[in-house]
């Protein structure tokens, strides 16, 4: 079961490595990872298992996060809404790719936190507003969707891990909340 000692912290130098792609047919190894990575997600989110685990809470994980440098992410984003259960986005992705993305901005207004950076570190992550994302599905099925808001965000802070990014490399040093003209702000 991962828990927060499986979850490597910045410093190690697998996070800021490129990850390799998985073979598809999916390895039953790969396929393993991505349910327990999944499950991570779950515990994460709810509370009696994280108190009782330890977890901090997360909407999303990717794979170097483990030590692994395997281009595999896994997210589960909740509706926000007390009433409605149903996640807008839970996926366990394999290869995602982003192809094309709009050329509106967004960022969380609460800025960004990260399982593997053990400190708050403040400001805006400017991230593209909506994406159109590829990725083999954990049934092996080559998915293709577009995303937007929330969820768009999500994922690109993981496929950023994929890529060795940390979402603080995004923040303006000089001004950590500049924000360029028709930025959307997330709440
Ligand atoms: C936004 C948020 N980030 C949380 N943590 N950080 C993470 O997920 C990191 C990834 C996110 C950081 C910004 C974008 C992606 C993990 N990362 O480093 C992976 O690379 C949360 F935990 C969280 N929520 C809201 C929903 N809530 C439902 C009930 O359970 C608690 C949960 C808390 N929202
Ligand atoms: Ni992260």
């Amino acid at each position: 079961m991962i828990t927060m000692d499986t979850i490597i912290r910045e410093g190690n130098p697998t996070l800021r490595e490129v990850a390799k792609e998985v073979s598809v047919p999916l390895s039953d190894e790969d396929i393993k990872l991505g349910e327990e990575m999944m499950e991570f997600l779950h515990n994460s989110q709810d509370p009696v298992k994280a108190e009782e685990l330890g977890l901090r809470g997360g909407v999303g994980l990717a794979a170097p996060q483990l030590d692994i440098s395997k281009r595999i992410i896994a997210v589960h984003v909740p509706s926000g809404d007390l009433e409605n259960p149903e996640p807008t986005l839970s996926a366990v992705m394999y290869n995602p790719k982003i192809l094309s993305h709009s050329v509106q901005d967004a960022c969380l207004g609460e800025g960004e936190g990260c399982l593997s950076v053990d400190r708050e570190v403040p400001g805006y992550v400017v991230r593209h507003n909506k994406i159109t994302l590829s990725y083999v599905d954990a049934a092996g099925v080559k998915q293709k969707i577009r995303l937007k808001n929330y969820e768009a965000i999500v994922v690109q802070h993981e496929i950023d891990h994929l890529n060795g990014v940390m979402f603080y490399d995004h923040i303006n040093q000089e001004n950590p909340y500049a924000l360029k003209d028709g930025v959307l702000v997330i709440e």
